[in-house]
């Protein structure tokens, strides 16, 4: 299939090892590439990078998949520059209940990687080559019975990271529920991307292919 318009647009997968990055990246091929296989749960931890580029109507959008173990972090911003929009996989299984003021009340018993995960989204954030990039911010495994709910993770972590003074400048961002592994949520994350590139083509314009 070829798109009208030969845009292409670049989106980039990050947060913690573990959250369902490959998985996601897997899933959105399974859906959007005729030839490719369902994921099948087995991934191994990212080293190095993912990359494939689906075929929407009115644009390519190439999709880069990030090793999110601490040491790979680093490599991170390598990519921030190029890229049109920012996905944060939060694994929600692993996060307590997602609540970051009762964490710095030292009130939250299981926080999981709750702080690990506030720290990293900060540093994402705070760089200054990711200003004003729209961030999606997915919660993840929510096909998992043990799961915060979508809503805690938005008003638990993401906005009052986003109100925090580290909250980094102005900038478009959602917070939707995902399973990596079933695809639910899938098309609405990739509908939104599509939307928000196109909306910030002005600061960000796409590569012409
Ligand atoms: N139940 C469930 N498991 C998931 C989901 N997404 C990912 N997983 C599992 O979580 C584990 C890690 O998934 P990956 O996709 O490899 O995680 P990653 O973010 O790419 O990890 P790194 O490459 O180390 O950064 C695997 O065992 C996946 O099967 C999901 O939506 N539901
Ligand atoms: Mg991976």
């Amino acid at each position: 299939m070829s798109v009208s318009n030969p845009i292409e647009y670049s989106i980039l997968l990050l947060g913690l090892d573990n959250a369902g990055k490959t998985t996601l990246l897997e899933q959105i091929k399974s859906i959007y590439l005729p030839s490719a296989a369902m994921p099948s749960g087995k991934t191994v931890p990212t080293v190095g990078q993912n990359v494939s580029t689906i075929t929407l109507p009115d644009m390519y959008l190439k999709i880069w998949d990030v090793g999110g173990q601490h040491s790979l972090r680093r490599l991170w911003q390598s990519y921030y520059s190029s890229c049109h929009a920012i996905v944060f996989v939060i694994d929600s299984t692993d996060v307590g209940d997602a609540d970051i003021e009762k964490l710095s009340r030292g009130e939250a018993s299981d926080g999981g990687r709750l702080d690990e995960c506030r720290l990293v989204l900060e540093d994402v954030i705070q760089h200054s080559e990711t200003e004003g990039v729209p961030l999606l911010v997915l919660a993840n495994k929510q096909d998992r019975e043990d799961c915060v709910e979508v809503v805690r993770v938005k008003e638990g972590l993401v906005r009052k990271v986003f109100e925090g003074e580290k909250g980094g400048g102005v900038r478009d961002s959602r917070v939707l529920p995902l399973s990596a592994l079933t695809g639910t949520g899938v098309r609405e994350a990739v509908e939104w991307l599509r939307s928000r590139v196109k909306w910030n083509k002005e600061t960000r314009p796409p590569v012409m292919r």
